[in-house]
């Protein structure tokens, strides 16, 4: 089977996950998830953003006409110090974070479901969380503001973006790049190997 539009459907509105799918040369619809982003009492970082993941691409599946599609989602947050950071709700919410994740390591976690259509007795659903730990510089006051008024950081989980001008706030990673931009690729192609998708492309198609 090949990633062709007719086979993936991709989950998901952040323009960072559609740009990652086409750097790798991956057909694909995009349907948008309807999924309320609610953390349980007692779930763990990971079993959240994997739940996520796979609610938005059962959600896409469910509408899809095409039963022959396969349907991608994620969902990304950052963890420091026990604390779940997720799109900043204002200014104050920002600076709150980034003083928290100055000068020190903070998880990104993504979660990846990859969901198929409902066939009996074969399994469907594949899911992932996959961690990158981000070392911050130690951050000015002054930076923090300026950042803000980039408007960078109003979109993303933990109110940076270390695709843009947030690279600048990174003193380091240790783990997968992709997945703190909101997809990790390597996870990707795993799941595609797992349920037989070709994403190597005949450039003459
Ligand atoms: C940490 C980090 C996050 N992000 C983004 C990726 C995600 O778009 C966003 C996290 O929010 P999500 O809720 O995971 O995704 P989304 O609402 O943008 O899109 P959808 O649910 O439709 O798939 O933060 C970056 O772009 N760069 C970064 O460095």
């Amino acid at each position: 089977m090949s990633a062709n539009p007719k086979t993936l459907v991709l989950a998901s509105g952040s323009p960072r996950r559609a740009e990652l799918l086409l750097q790798v040369g991956v057909d694909f619809d995009v349907v948008l998830p309807r999924v309320e982003e609610v953390h349980r009492e007692g779930e763990s970082p990971q079993d959240y953003v994997q739940r996520l993941a796979l609610e938005k691409a059962r959600c896409v599946q469910s509408r899809l006409a095409d039963c022959t599609s396969w349907v991608l989602a994620a969902d990304t947050i950052g963890v420091c110090a026990n604390r779940i950071l997720e799109k900043p709700l204002d200014k104050a919410d920002y600076e709150s974070m980034m003083r928290a994740m100055s000068g020190k390591e903070h998880l990104v976690l993504t979660g990846v479901a990859l969901v198929g259509p409902d066939l009996a007795d074969v399994q469907q659903e594949f899911s992932r969380a996959v961690e990158t730990v981000v070392t911050f510089r130690a951050l000015q006051d002054a930076h923090i503001d300026a950042y803000w008024r980039t408007g960078e950081p109003q979109d993303k989980a933990g109110g940076y973006g270390i695709q843009g001008m947030g690279a600048m706030l990174v003193a380091g990673i240790r783990g997968s790049y992709s997945n703190v931009v909101g997809l990790p690729l390597e996870t990707v192609a795993e799941l595609f190997d797992e349920v037989g998708l070709n994403y190597w492309q005949d450039p003459a198609e």
